[in-house]
């Protein structure tokens, strides 16, 4: 274990609820196929999990959006750096994320992505600090754990790109 972090999620218990998140998705998506969305780079750790623990048919694809910089504080902005190679249209997608925070990001691609007319769009984060909300008209529908006002790393989340493959969530000890 890196010296300077401490555990806040382990591997284990991140395990069995990506475990219980792809069965539920599963359960509430029977009969349908799913179109998973990663949100690069963070997402990434956490939606090949999620997949592997999907039952549905799934398909696969990736979106690049920065809204951070090499900060810890939203800069507010958001920018789309790398879009979907394929349309949504009427397919049932679910947005992978790692962290929802201020909210701006997804708010922002929520709406984005519902002018392209998909079937239905969800939501499933790894981690949410609802805290450190500001934007309201975001609904989660699959939540991995509610965690603390701290910058946390790990599991795909970075500090200024390091840290992004620690398998459990920790925090950065001052
Ligand atoms: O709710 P918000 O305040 O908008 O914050 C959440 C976003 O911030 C992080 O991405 P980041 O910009 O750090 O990109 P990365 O995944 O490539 O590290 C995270 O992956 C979310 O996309
Ligand atoms: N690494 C990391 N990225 C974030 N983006 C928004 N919140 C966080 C956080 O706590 N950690």
């Amino acid at each position: 274990m890196a010296d300077n972090i401490s555990v806040l999620i382990s591997e284990e218990e991140l395990d069995k609820r990506i475990r219980e998140l792809g069965a539920q998705i599963s359960r509430e998506y029977e009969g349908k196929e799913l179109h998973m969305i990663c949100v690069l780079k963070g997402g990434v750790f956490f939606m090949v999990e999620l997949a592997k623990r999907i039952t549905v048919p799934v398909s696969l694809d990736f979106m690049a959006v920065s809204s951070y910089g090499s900060g810890t504080v939203s800069s507010g902005s958001i920018r789309i750096k790398k879009d979907l190679d394929e349309s949504i249209e009427g397919k049932d997608v679910l947005i992978v994320e790692d962290i929802i925070d201020s909210g701006r990001t997804l708010s922002h691609l929520l709406s984005l992505l519902r002018t392209r007319h998909p079937a239905s769009i969800e939501l499933c984060t790894m981690l949410d600090k609802p805290e450190r909300r500001e934007v309201k008209d975001v609904h989660v529908r699959y939540t991995g754990f509610v965690v603390p006002d701290e910058f946390v790393v790990g599991y795909g989340l970075d500090y200024d790109q390091k840290y992004r493959n620690l398998p459990y969530i920790g925090v950065l000890k001052e």
